[in-house]
């Protein structure tokens, strides 16, 4: 299995030494429009090798494509990420251009790659990606949930004293502040979490996952990478392994919640030949108006994108 990470910055960096030190692929290329940059940081990658015993090969390139000829998988990550003060969807006016010259390269050499995209605004930048790619839409699609799930766990297991391995979750919505994670949907060990912990801790427990890309970029400068990295990461196992996980995802709907036309995340069963599936969940009343809610946030920015004409 061949896989690309274009840009080879915070995450994409972070993605490929996941993807070599796990063995997701046994080849991995990164790419980034710095020079040397993605050979620098592959080379540092690769010899971590003998250390962590791996021997998925790992090699950078700047801007030739046909280095990542045939890749079953590519991430793109490359694009700004937000300074403090500052709103994924203020990212658009550079990053969409980005996706989409990146987008067009990738489609020339690996016609048949499945594409997961990272770059923010996550939602528009999928869309934007689609839209280049003019592939089936289940070859595209967008990490996020896995990540905003992963911090709504975490939080979960640090106030309940227990282990992250056993808190599931379902989140969806956009990849913004109005995401809408899903106490309903929220066990540990099997358990509904409402059973284990007062409904304020858990409203606010809540009210942080929606914040969390924000409190890091408040604290770093910059946004985060090691758990976007590891989700990434993670995504691209299920698929090259054909796993069947069943991740939230950002994907295109097509009538399911009662949405069409709109990429958002919703839960669905990842495999070889990407989302096989898109799991519909009976939602409440309240459930559903805030994920409607969501996806006019989302429908917004995508109009921002339709406008550019780019
Ligand atoms: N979806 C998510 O949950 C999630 C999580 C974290 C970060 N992000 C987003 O991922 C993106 C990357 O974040 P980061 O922290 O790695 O940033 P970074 O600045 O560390 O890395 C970005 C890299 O992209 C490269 N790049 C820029 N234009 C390029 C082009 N045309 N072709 C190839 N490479 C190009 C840059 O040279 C840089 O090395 C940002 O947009 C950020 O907002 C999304
Ligand atoms: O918050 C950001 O800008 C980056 C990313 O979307 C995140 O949630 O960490």
């Amino acid at each position: 299995m061949k896989v690309t990470v274009v840009g080879a910055g915070n995450v994409g960096a972070t993605c490929a030494d996941v993807l070599a030190h796990r063995e997701i692929a046994n080849e991995i290329v990164l790419l980034d429009i710095k020079e040397g940059f993605a050979e620098g940081k592959a080379l540092d990658i690769w010899q971590t090798a003998p250390i962590n015993l791996y021997d998925s090969r790992v090699t950078g390139s700047t801007n030739d494509y046909s280095k990542t000829a045939d890749s079953d998988v590519v991430v793109i990550t490359s694009g700004l990420p937000r300074k403090p003060g500052m709103s994924r969807d203020d990212l658009i006016a550079t990053n969409a251009g980005i996706v989409k010259s990146v987008t067009d390269n990738i489609i020339k050499y690996s016609p048949n790659a499945i594409i997961v995209i990272v770059s923010n605004p996550l939602d528009v930048m999928t869309y934007c990606a689609y839209l280049t790619a003019k592939v089936d839409s289940k070859k595209v699609f967008g990490m996020a949930g896995i990540l905003d799930t992963a911090r709504y766990r975490a939080f979960l297991a640090t106030e309940l004293n227990v282990s992250p391995k056993d808190i599931q979750a379902v989140l969806m919505g956009g990849h913004g502040d109005t995401m809408v994670p899903l106490p309903r949907y929220t066990t540990v060990g099997g358990i509904p979490v409402t059973e284990l912990i007062e409904k304020d801790k858990l409203d606010a427990i809540i009210e942080r996952t929606k914040v969390g890309g924000g409190e890091i970029v408040k604290l770093l400068g910059t946004s985060a990478w090691y758990a976007p990295g590891a989700a990434a990461a993670q995504m691209v196992e299920a698929i090259v392994r054909d796993q069947k996980r069943v991740f939230p995802v950002c994907a295109w709907l097509q009538g399911e919640y009662g949405l069409k036309d709109i990429y958002l995340g919703v839960p669905v069963i990842l495999g070889k030949n990407g989302i096989e599936k898109i799991i519909e969940l009976q939602l409440t009343e309240d459930e559903k108006a805030l994920l409607d809610e969501s996806a006019t946030a989302v429908k917004d920015v995508m109009n921002v994108l339709d406008g550019m004409n780019l």
